[in-house]
C-alpha cells in the first residue's frame, strides 16, 4: 500500500474490542463507520477477554463488517488470528512477536508497531513497519499496563529526529485534544474508549472526524 493512501487510512484510526463495549461491539463497529472511522483494529486484550474459539467468531463478524465498508481490518497482537482471519494488517507492541518476523509471515500486509522511544521508532522503520502508533499522549484508562504519558511533544520530537514513517497518537484521545495531535505531527489519531464507550457512538466517531480533517 502506499504511504499517501495508509497515511489518510490512519486520519481515525478506531480500536476495540468487546472488553471496551458495553453495546454488542458489531453494532458499536457499524455505528462508528457510520460515524466516519478510517481504519479499525480488534484489539480483544484485558480483564474479561475472549479467547479461542470466541475470540475468532467475533473477529469473524469484525472483519465482514469492515469488507462492506471498505475499511481494512488490523488484528492487534495476535498474528496466528491475523493469519486465520486474512487480516489486512497486524498491529505489535514492543513485547510482541518480533516486527521483522510478523512482515515475513504476512508479506505485504498492513505492519503496524508500538514506540514509545526515539530508539523503538528508528528500529520500527528498519524492520520494515509501515506505521508507528506513539503513545500514551494523553492518561489513558484502557490499557491497564500503559507506558508513562509521554505528551504531544513526544509526537513533535520522532518527526525533528526524521522519522517520517506515517504515524498516529493513540491514549486518552478525545474530540478535545485530537486536534493538537494533528497539530505536533501525527497523521491521525487512535481512539478506544472516546468511541466505544460513547452513549452516542456514531455521534462521537462523527466530533472526532471533523477534528482530524
Ligand atoms: C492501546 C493503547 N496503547 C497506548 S494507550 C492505549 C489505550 C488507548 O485507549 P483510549 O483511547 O481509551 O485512551
Ligand atoms: C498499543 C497500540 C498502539 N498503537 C496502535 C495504533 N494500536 C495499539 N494497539
Ligand atoms: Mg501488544
Amino acid at each position: 500500500m502506499k504511504q499517501q493512501e495508509l497515511e489518510e487510512y490512519l486520519s481515525l484510526y478506531f480500536i476495540m474490542g468487546s472488553v471496551n463495549c458495553s453495546q454488542d461491539p458489531v453494532e458499536v463497529l457499524k455505528q462508528a463507520i457510520d460515524g466516519g472511522i478510517t481504519l479499525f483494529q480488534y484489539r480483544e486484550k484485558g480483564e474479561g477477554a475472549l479467547q479461542g474459539n470466541e475470540k475468532y467468531r467475533l473477529g469473524e463478524k469484525l472483519k465482514k463488517v469492515c469488507l462492506n465498508a471498505g475499511i481494512p481490518f488490523i488484528i492487534n497482537d495476535d498474528v496466528n488470528l491475523g493469519i486465520a482471519l486474512d487480516a489486512d494488517g497486524i498491529h505489535v507492541g514492543q513485547d510482541d512477536e518480533a516486527a521483522h518476523t510478523v512482515q515475513q509471515k504476512m508479506g505485504n500486509k498492513i505492519l503496524g508497531v508500538s514506540t514509545h522511544t526515539i530508539a523503538e521508532a528508528r528500529k520500527a522503520v528498519f524492520d520494515g513497519a509501515d506505521y508507528i502508533g506513539v503513545g500514551p499522549i494523553f492518561p489513558t484508562r484502557s490499557k491497564d499496563d500503559a507506558n508513562k504519558v509521554q505528551g504531544i511533544q513526544i509526537l513533535q520530537q520522532f518527526r525533528e529526529q526524521q522519522i517520517t514513517l506515517p504515524m498516529v497518537g493513540i491514549g486518552g484521545i478525545t474530540a478535545a485534544n485530537a486536534k493538537q495531535v494533528i497539530d505536533a505531527g501525527a497523521n491521525g489519531v487512535s481512539v478506544i474508549s472516546a468511541i466505544a464507550g460513547a452513549d452516542n457512538v456514531k455521534q462521537a466517531a462523527l466530533q472526532l472526524k471533523s477534528k482530524v480533517l
